[in-house]
């Protein structure tokens, strides 16, 4: 009898030991699994440099606009909550009718820069009910050669990961510096290139962690042109998963032929 009373007691106290304290790595591990994945994706930029009549992310690739690549992208991973798209306040070009059938939200909320455009786009993802703890992946709406594939390698890789971590590409090509002292462009020297990546998005980050590098990076005058340099500034050392060319970023008027290239798969 003392024997079963003993095994009963030993039983207890194995459930009672067990029982994890809210700062252990159960509650962690579980705290992980079910944070939400958000998208975001900067879309108030005029394109300046694509000299285009319109911003770049409305200028049309076969019958489609380039931001409609972009966004099927993102639609073809249910994992995700919800994409949210940031504009301008001043789009006039922004049709939803050329986008149905995708799954997405949009936003006015585009600042001046990049920078303010993914600040103002954190807080409308708390307004829509995402909280500091979910991750949010920010992908430019000019990187048209996104898959889901990609997307879905960057959520592999950084899910467990502390900080978070970028789509990049390592440098492929040797890296010159120009001569600062002429006016035509000639070759300072020649700079190593080991260690060196091309910074991709998307980029993912924690949503609290991401509005409180960018709020501090915003308030020191330190202007970012991607997510990871604001953690950077504050010592975080995100993670690097290699990318591709395909998800290039459509910058100058002649990358609009090789969007086509690569997503009509004509020739250049
Ligand atoms: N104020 C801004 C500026 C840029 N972007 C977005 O950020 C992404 C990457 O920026 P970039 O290639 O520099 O786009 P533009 O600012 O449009 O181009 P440019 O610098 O040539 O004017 C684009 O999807 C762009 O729409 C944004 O949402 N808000
Ligand atoms: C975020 C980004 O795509 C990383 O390469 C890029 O920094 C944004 O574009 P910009 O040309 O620097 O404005």
């Amino acid at each position: 009898m003392q024997g079963i009373h003993d095994a009963a007691h030993r039983i207890k106290r194995n459930i009672i030991e067990f029982a994890p304290s809210p700062d252990s790595s159960f509650f962690r591990v579980n705290a992980r699994q079910n944070d939400r994945l958000f998208a975001l994706i900067p879309c108030a930029g005029v394109g300046a440099r694509a000299g285009a009549n319109m911003p770049k992310q409305y200028r049309a690739i076969g019958d489609r606009a380039l931001l409609h690549y972009t966004l099927a992208a993102f639609d073809a991973c249910d994992e995700l909550a919800q994409t949210l798209v940031v504009l301008s306040p001043d789009d006039a070009l922004f049709d939803a009718a050329q986008f149905s059938g995708l799954r997405f939200t949009s936003r006015r909320c585009g600042g001046a820069t990049r920078h303010e455009s993914v600040l103002n786009g954190l807080g409308a993802l708390a307004e829509l009910g995402a909280a500091d703890h979910d991750w949010v992946l920010v992908h430019d709406a000019a990187r048209p050669g996104v898959t889901p594939a990609l997307i879905r390698q960057l959520v592999e890789a950084v899910r467990d990961d502390e900080v978070g971590g970028i789509i990049a590409m390592p440098l492929a090509d040797t890296l010159k510096r120009a001569a600062h002292d002429l006016e035509s462009a000639r070759i300072g020297r020649t700079e190593p290139r080991d260690g060196l990546w091309l910074a991709q998005t998307p980029q993912m980050f924690r949503i609290g962690l991401l509005r409180h590098a960018l709020v501090e990076a915003q308030q020191a005058g330190f202007a970012v042109t991607d997510e990871a340099s604001a953690l950077e500034r504050l010592g975080h050392r995100p993670r690097l998963v290699t990318g591709t060319m395909r998800n290039f970023k459509v910058t100058y008027p002649e990358d609009f032929a090789m969007a086509e290239a690569i997503l009509l798969g004509r020739a250049i």
